[in-house]
Order: structure tokens, then C-alpha cells, then sequence
């Protein structure tokens, strides 16, 4: 299964491994490269530094391509790019803003960039800049979520440019990435079944939670601060409901949320930290090599394209 993705990045399969703060490292990113997918190291939680140590690290394990996704709302943003530029990092992905400014230093060192897009706006104005492709998120995803479910967003972005367009939120079975090709996407992006890769060093007690999360123990907070998140229900959540609900102020729940994905990722505190998850946990059921999950999923949607057309076509594919 080929798309005009697998090009553009120099990938075997098109599918990307979400750069997840505080979860993605080099070398969950360089398994999923080597696996014929494209891993991102997360940029949004480290020092500009340590990011250029993880890229060199990456660089180590794995010859294919990889990327770096870049947090725009971070205070750091611009030092984070100046090291991915540096580096001659293959391809930057970028979230919470408009990487605009920044286009043409990249495109300059040949570096692919690839901006979370928020609204059909955005994407159209992403493509006028000259961007390589988008990821449209839907709100199915883990963490920071955005109003509109991924059946709803993609058809919109794939009519607003003519640049390919990667689906995130909500796949994680050949079946789901299936349904993102048929809603027009050429890539996805996987993120919670890659927090449960053996490769994943995320802290073992948040893995664990992954893998034993039902679908039913997921669930959304700050809808009322403006800034929603997906995760696993915990003490921390409950706690954040109370408060929401009896009226407490916006910066007292921003104050309460904040610093705490990196409690669970790295202390391992899944009481307290957020525990930040899809809504395609209860799927996540067992530890598997980034392979085995690349090979599944890029398998399935195979099988279940030509499934579809034997089906409704009796064509023999
Ligand atoms: O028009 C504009 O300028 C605004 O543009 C945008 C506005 C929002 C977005 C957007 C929405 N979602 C995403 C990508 N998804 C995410 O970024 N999801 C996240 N989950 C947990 C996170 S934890 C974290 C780590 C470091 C700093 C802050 N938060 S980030 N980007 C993209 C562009």
C-alpha cells in the first residue's frame, strides 16, 4: 500500500509514529524508521541540547528517515528548530500553532515539514507556504484534542488542498487506517498503540495503564477551560471534574493540569499524572515491537481495502 506520501518522505509504508511529549525518544523513533514507518522524537519536552543528543542518538540506530515534532507554543520553539536545522533533521512536524515564519529556513536545508492543521483555513494557508503535507487530528485522539471526530475533519482538509493529508486520532487497527484512505487520507498517524511498543520508554506503570484501559476509563477534561484533553481516568481526573464543576477558575485548573504528563511518563505517577490516551486504548491490549504494530496495521488496511472491493465489486484484487 503505496501513496504519494511514501515519496514525499522517503518511507516504505505511510505511517507516522506521533512525537508524543515526554514519550517519544530516539529510540521508539528509529524502531519505527527502521520498521518502514517514519519516528518522531518528541521536541516539546526537551532542552534544544537534549533534543540534538536524541537526534544524534537516532541517528545511530536507524539510517531511514525520521522527524522531530516540534511544540510551537513552547518557550523554547525557536531554539528547537535551530537545532532540528542544524541537524539536517529529514522532516519536522509541528503542533499548537502556525509554523509559518519558519518555512522557508526549512525548506532551505531540504527539510519536509508537516504542520498539525486546526481548521481547513489553516491547511489551505499550510499548503499556500509551501508546507509538504498536513496531519488533520481528530478529537478521538489522546492529549490536547480539538472539537471534530477524525470521519467528520478529513474529508474537509482533503477538499482544501491538493497536498497529501495524514489522519491522526482514533487508529490504530488496519481496519481504522482502511477508513482514513477511504475518507481521502494518504498517511496516518498512530500514537497510542505506539506508547505500548516495546521500544516505548515511557514509565512502565503508564504502559501498564494502556494495557489495561478499557474504553469506558477514557475521558475528556478542560472542556470548560477551552483546552480539552484526553486521558485515562484517574485520581487526578476526578479531581479536575470536581473542580471544574463547582466553578473553580480557569487558572486553577490550568494551575492543577499543568506538569503532570510528564508525572506520569517519567515518575510514573498514574494517580496523579496525566495519564494522556486515545480513545483506541481499550484495542491496546498487549506490548508488541514497533514492527509487529506497523507490519498489523499496514496489513489490515490492506486486507480490508481489498476485502471491500471483492465484496462490493467482485473485482479480483
Ligand atoms: O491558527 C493557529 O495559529 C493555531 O494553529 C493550531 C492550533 C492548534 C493545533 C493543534 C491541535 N492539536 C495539535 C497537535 N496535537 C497536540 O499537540 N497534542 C498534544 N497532546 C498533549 C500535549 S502535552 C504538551 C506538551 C508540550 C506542550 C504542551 N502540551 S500536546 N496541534 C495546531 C495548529
Amino acid at each position: 500500500l503505496k501513496t504519494r506520501l511514501c515519496e514525499i518522505l522517503g518511507i516504505e509504508y505511510p505511517i507516522l509514529q506521533g512525537g508524543m511529549a515526554w514519550i517519544a525518544d530516539a529510540e521508539l523513533a528509529a524502531a519505527v524508521s527502521n520498521a518502514g514507518g517514519l519516528g518522531i522524537i518528541a521536541g516539546g519536552s526537551r532542552s534544544a541540547e537534549e533534543l540534538r543528543q536524541e537526534i544524534r542518538k537516532c541517528k545511530e540506530l536507524t539510517d531511514k528517515p525520521f522527524g522531530v515534532n516540534v511544540m510551537l507554543m513552547m518557550p523554547n520553539a525557536e531554539d528547537i528548530i535551530r537545532v532540528c536545522i542544524e541537524e539536517e533533521v529529514p522532516v519536522v512536524t509541528t503542533g499548537a500553532g502556525n509554523p509559518g515564519k519558519y518555512i522557508p529556513a526549512f525548506k532551505e536545508k531540504g527539510i519536509k515539514v508537516i504542520p498539525v492543521v486546526a481548521s481547513d483555513a489553516l491547511a489551505k494557508r499550510m499548503e499556500r507556504i509551501g508546507v509538504d503535507a498536513v496531519v488533520a487530528e481528530g478529537m478521538e485522539a489522546g492529549g490536547h484534542i480539538g472539537k471534530l471526530t477524525t470521519m467528520v475533519l478529513i474529508p474537509s482538509i482533503v477538499r482544501a488542498v491538493s497536498i497529501p493529508v495524514i489522519a491522526a486520532g482514533g487508529i490504530a487497527l488496519g481496519e481504522q487506517a482502511a477508513a482514513a484512505f477511504a475518507l481521502g487520507a494518504e498517511g496516518v498517524q498512530v500514537g497510542t498503540r505506539f506508547l505500548a511498543a516495546k521500544e516505548c520508554n515511557v514509565h512502565p506503570k503508564y504502559k501498564e495503564k494502556i494495557l489495561k484501559a478499557r474504553f469506558n476509563q477514557v475521558t475528556v477534561t478542560g472542556i470548560t477551560t477551552g483546552h480539552p484533553v484526553r486521558l485515562i481516568e484517574n485520581k487526578l481526573t476526578k479531581k479536575f471534574e470536581e473542580l471544574e464543576f463547582s466553578g473553580a477558575p480557569k487558572e486553577e485548573l490550568e494551575e492543577l493540569g499543568r506538569g503532570r504528563l510528564r508525572l506520569a511518563a517519567e515518575s510514573g505517577d498514574v494517580d496523579w499524572g496525566s495519564v494522556m490516551a486515545g480513545q483506541v486504548v481499550g484495542y491496546v491490549n498487549k506490548e508488541e515491537t514497533a514492527e509487529e504494530i506497523i507490519k498489523d496495521i499496514m496489513g489490515g488496511a490492506e486486507r480490508t481495502l481489498k476485502n471491500l472491493c471483492n465484496k462490493f465489486f467482485n473485482c479480483e484484487v
